[in-house]
């Protein structure tokens, strides 16, 4: 019955389209509301196509009768809800019902469907002494959830709708307001999570968020992709999916960059760094500068120019916003020696003159000045001066400047040798000291208008014009026209272009874009800079960090959220933990524990739910040993290897892809940070660990991706096709 009902509302929705766009013509204004419209329609049949597949999940059976159907979308007949939306209020006690706390529920149904054919069944009863006579654990629909985590996994994440559990339901629906800090081990669903309470909030809070929109931010591009599945099978558009390299419109941050460097210029104290650049390109001449201007020199000293930059810089406004400032004053210097020379009454001092009575020693008016200061404004040479003291500046060109010139170790790099990811936090920075000069734009856009205004008026003039009267003295009797009921405002705005970009393509093009919620995942990676780039982007402070820091692999990740967040919002941020591990099996938790004993701090392992029966395998052997390896494990496979070892792995094994849609790849430990396979064969763990400062947690890192097999291979020492030397 429902996927006939949802059949309908696809036929429906498919004919409003086509009807869209057979109709043509009309004003621009009826154009544009007719693109939004289309594209409306559109959006509701991509999310009609992604909640095909388990549209209906699972059903409650309240106590005083009747029966609650839970699905991936609300389907309503009439007033009567054939389907309740999983975000619904109505929904909740699908996720945290339990036997004690019924909230009115007698029995869980969670309902498995393959092609619009139920599969399966399994029920829970909601009543305490049955629980009490089973012993019933903590799961929420168990059968249900070990069946989704026994599935393979394909290289795209999975949505969870129908098997959350308690603990991540209330993340997911803990109010928008306010920093929510989620902190859980591998595999405890954080970034499921956090991709379902993007979808809550949106479906909770449509009207604020659809038009401010919602960022997610993930580590990289591979994880993005891993990822971005999940959201439209969830029915959901408006979210920007961006790593932090991608924040800074126009740029695109390609360029390598060793970690150090990285590290470096994702300190907290880069700010002061870029604050002395851009005062460094505020100057005054060392020594006089002299420019002729109608055959005679003008000066221009330090003494002059420092007054002058002192006001412009005590504006406390950004640099090319109090430019002005400090051009009026050079200006006011040069002018002032303009007006002395030509303007002096060469008689005012003339003890013999009888009509030497003027005003003063000059006898050029404040106009005058003016004049002078307007011509001397559009002279090259001036404006040359002026550029070389105080130049426009854009991000990009003062950060190129800057690391080409400067003397620090390491942060030297030629101009046009590309950006990097740690560059982009540093280019917004840089734009927020340097400011952006719009009023050219913003002249443009009231010119614009004026335009339309008046093009309006002449439209309404003519119409007034034409108007046709029944009885010229019968005032009653006036057939109203456009001009009557028009004004030419009104009229103006309706031919102005709409933007009919969604929230999320408008920020994306947008540097100071406000969001109306961020969401941050392996957040614990993110450097300073990063944080103060990302707090920008959500003045409103409504964001869901989450991460987990024993597993913080960048040099300037965070140790702690409290030393992350205090300079933003001191203590007032939530902290939510996850403890149960859905992906990772018991056998390879415990192997994890063993290896990572002796870590300092200890790390707090979460409880895994499920047990493979595998035993993870140690292998000690050559190159061929490891192609043999790849070749008989099964299902997703990853190989994933210490950063140094990369190059020689990739040679031995040239079938191995990047691409995560292959069935087996090969990936460094921060390329597969929250990624999951079924297999995992990790390549010299100690080598893992001895290559960074933070060794431990990437070890960690990489044990917990397998939801099945994990295999450790080390290169054996004396092989003749091992990989280096063994640690
Ligand atoms: N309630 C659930 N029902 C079914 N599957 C779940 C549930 N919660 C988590 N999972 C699955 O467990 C796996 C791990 O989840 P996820 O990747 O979100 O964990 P994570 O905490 O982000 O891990 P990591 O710290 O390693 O990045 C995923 O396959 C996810 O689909």
């Amino acid at each position: 019955m429902l996927y006939t009902r949802l059949d309908e509302m696809r036929e429906q929705a498919r004919d409003h389209l086509t009807g869209v766009w057979r109709s043509s013509g009309g004003t621009p204004q009826a154009r544009s509301q007719r693109d939004t419209t289309a594209r409306g329609y559109a959006d509701r049949l991509a999310r009609y196509d992604a909640v095909e597949p388990g549209l209906c999940f699972g059903r409650l059976d309240p106590r005083d009768g009747g029966a609650l159907h839970i699905g991936r979308i609300g389907i309503h007949d009439v007033d009567e809800p054939l389907l309740v939306d999983w975000r619904a209020p109505a929904a909740r006690p699908f996720y945290v019902a339990t036997a004690i706390t019924s909230y009115g529920i007698t029995r869980r149904r969670h309902i498995r469907t393959r092609d619009r054919t139920v599969i399966d069944l399994d029920d829970e009863v909601l009543d305490a002494d049955v629980a009490a006579a089973a012993g019933g654990g903590p799961l929420v629909g168990e059968a249900a959830l070990l069946a989704a985590l026994d599935a393979h996994r394909t290289g795209r994440m999975r949505d969870i709708v129908a098997t959350i559990q308690s603990e991540q339901d209330r993340v997911i629906r803990s109010a928008a307001g306010g920093v929510l800090v989620v902190q859980g081990g591998p595999g405890t669903g954080k970034t499921a999570v956090a991709l379902h309470r993007a979808a809550y909030l949106l479906y909770t809070h449509r009207e604020q968020l659809s038009s401010r929109g919602v960022l997610i931010v993930g580590p990289n591009p591979t994880f993005l992709r891993y990822i971005s599945q999940v959201l439209p099978s969830l029915a959901e558009t408006g979210v920007l999916l961006a790593t932090p390299g991608d924040l800074f419109p126009g740029v695109s941050a390609t360029t390598p960059e060793a970690p150090e460097t990285a590290e470096f210029k994702g300190r907290a104290e880069m700010v002061e760094f870029l604050i002395e650049g851009v005062a460094a390109r505020q100057r005054v001449p060392e020594s006089p500068i002299e420019i002729e201007v109608d055959r005679h020199p003008l000066r221009l000293d330090r003494y002059d120019c420092e007054p002058v930059r002192r006001r412009a810089r005590e504006s406390g406004l950004p640099h090319n916003l109090a430019r002005p400032i400090f051009v009026a004053g050079v200006l006011d210097v040069l002018a002032r020696q303009v007006a002395e020379r030509i303007g002096s009454d060469p008689f005012w001092d003339d003890p013999l003159g009888e009509n030497d009575a003027l005003a003063g020693p000059n006898v050029l008016d404040d106009a005058d000045v003016a004049d002078i200061r307007a011509d001397l404004a559009g002279l090259p040479a001036v404006r040359a001066l002026l550029d070389e003291l105080w130049p426009v500046l854009t991000p990009q060109r003062f950060l190129a400047d800057l690391w080409a010139t400067t003397d620090r170790a390491g942060l030297r790099r030629e101009r046009g040798s590309g950006w990097t990811a740690a560059d982009v936090p540093l280019l917004d920075e840089a734009a927020e000291l340097l400011g952006e000069d719009d009023s050219l734009r913003r002249a443009r856009e009231a010119r614009d208008r004026r335009r339309r205004l008046d093009y309006a008026q002449g439209v309404l003039d003519i119409s007034a014009g034409s108007k046709s009267y029944e009885a010229e003295d019968d005032f009653e009797a006036e057939i109203p026209n456009a001009a009557d009921v028009l004004e030419a405002a009104v009229l103006a705005d309706r031919y102005a272009d709409r933007d009919t970009r969604s929230a999320a393509e408008r920020a994306a093009v947008d540097r100071r874009w406000a969001f109306g919620h961020v969401i941050v995942d392996e957040a614990q990676e993110l450097s300073p800079m990063v944080w103060r780039m990302l707090m920008r982007r959500c003045p409103s402070r409504s964001m869901t960090i989450v991460g987990d820091l024993a597993q913080t692999g960048a040099r300037g990740g965070a140790d702690t959220w409290a030393a992350v967040l205090s300079p933003y919002v001191a203590d007032r941020w939530r902290l939510a933990a996850l403890t149960v591990s859905y992906r990772t099996p018991a056998e390879i938790m415990a192997y994890a524990g063993r290896l990572l004993a002796d870590a300092d701090p200890p790390i707090d392992l979460p409880h895994p739910v499920r047990s493979s029966g595998a035993e993870p395998r140690e292998v000690t052997g050559g190159a061929s040993d490891l192609v043999e390896l790849v070749a008989q494990a099964q299902g997703s496979v990853a190989v994933i290897v210490p950063a140094g070892r990369l190059a020689e792995v990739a040679a031995a094994l040239p079938d191995l892809a990047q691409d995560l849609d292959e069935p087996a790849v090969l990936l460094t430990v921060t390329q597969s940070k929250g990624l999951e396979f079924d297999s995992v064969i990790l390549v010299d763990p100690e080598l893992i660990r001895a290559e960074s400062a933070r060794g431990v947690n990437d070890l960690y890192v990489a044990l917990t991706r397998a939801t099945r097999h994990l295999t450790v291979f080390r290169s054996a020492p004396g092989a003749a096709d091992g990989f280096g030397e063994q640690l």
